[in-house]
């Protein structure tokens, strides 16, 4: 068998589809669980509090039939920081350079102005991708509501000049109806070639999602302010010398980085518990993410204002 895939469609062997799909919504929607849904393993990091992705973390989903690369991109909001100017230029990049936008309408929430804000840009855009719907979260309802739910997620069509290919309830939660979102974004590609080696999940650089996973236990527990504040810093990842080839043994050094000695205080914690416990928590996800033994030395870094202050953007990776 030939390793090339083939994109001409023959009598028995379906088109090879390929492309870029991206997951927009309002934040806390579920779109990094229904992205790590669809991947089936972990490459966006998850959180119960709105606006922790960062960084546009790709999924692929390789199938015999296609293969679509999931874009996940941070929430959209007023700029009020250079960094919130510099993440919402990143969305609108993303949107005009993907093939289809998938719109999640989380079904425990009414569609409201935040969403309408959302979709209006969609539709403003020049190049405007193939656009569906998807209404998430469809475990936490009963059918009545949901009902309610598609005919609030199809008057936008009206209301706001798009045109949803689709309108799919789905839960991330529970797997329900998650191969028929894959399905229908399949559909939507065009004819091309893998862009991508299979058994590839995700492109982000190791670093990335390392430092992910450190922010992610960083936020566990901690109170609304500080997400915002927060940015992880790999200041070196390199195998320990000298360890046996079937023991070896990763040494990781980050850099929590806050903006106030305050939060610096809040994330060692009294007498070094928090900063302990997140090292914990965060080395076993690294563990789990590299496959070998890890050494995680974690300290913390006050950079005053490094989301307004372009030179700090620009280290930190924004
Ligand atoms: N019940 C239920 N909860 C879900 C589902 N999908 C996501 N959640 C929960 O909703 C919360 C937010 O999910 P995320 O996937 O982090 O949301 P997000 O849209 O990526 O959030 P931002 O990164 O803030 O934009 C988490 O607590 C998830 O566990 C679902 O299908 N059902």
């Amino acid at each position: 068998m030939s390793d090339d895939v083939s994109t001409e469609p023959s009598a028995d062997q379906p088109t090879f589809r390929s492309g870029f799909v991206c997951f927009v919504g309002r934040p806390n929607a579920g779109k990094s669980t229904l992205t790590n849904s669809l991947v089936g393993s972990k490459v966006a990091i998850t959180s119960s509090k709105p606006q922790t992705t960062r960084h546009a973390v790709r999924g692929i989903i390789s199938r015999p039939d296609a293969q679509l690369v999931v874009i996940d991109t941070p929430g959209l909001s007023k700029p009020r920081s250079l960094l919130q100017e510099r993440l919402n230029d990143l969305v609108h990049q993303t949107w005009s350079e993907v093939d289809v936008v998938a719109v999640v309408f989380p079904a425990n929430q009414h569609v409201g102005p935040g969403d309408e804000y959302l979709v209006g840009e969609l539709a403003a855009l020049a190049r405007r991708p193939r656009l569906v719907a998807l209404a998430t979260k469809s475990d936490l309802v009963g059918p009545d509501r949901l009902a309610k739910h598609l005919v609030e997620i199809d008057a936008l069509q009206e209301k706001l000049g798009v045109r949803w290919e689709h309108i799919i309830p789905c839960s991330a939660m529970t797997g329900a109806q998650v191969d028929e979102v894959a399905d229908v974004l399949v559909s939507l590609l065009e004819p091309g070639p893998a862009y991508y080696p299979d058994g590839e999940i995700t492109d982000e650089p190791t670093e990335t999602l390392v430092a992910e996973l450190i922010r992610e236990a960083a936020l566990e527990g901690v109170h609304d302010e500080l997400p915002h504040s927060l940015a992880v810093e790999i200041d070196e990842m390199r195998p320990r010398e000298g360890r046996p080839a079937d023991h070896p043994l990763v040494d990781v050094f980050a850099s929590m980085v806050v903006e106030r000695d305050s939060q610096k205080g809040i994330m060692i914690g009294h007498k070094g518990e928090r900063i302990k416990q997140v090292g914990i928590d965060a080395r076993r996800q690294i563990e789990a993410l590299l496959g070998t033994p890890v050494h995680l030395d974690l300290k913390v870094k006050v950079l005053k204002q490094w989301q307004s202050d372009p030179r700090h953007l620009n280290r930190l990776g924004f």
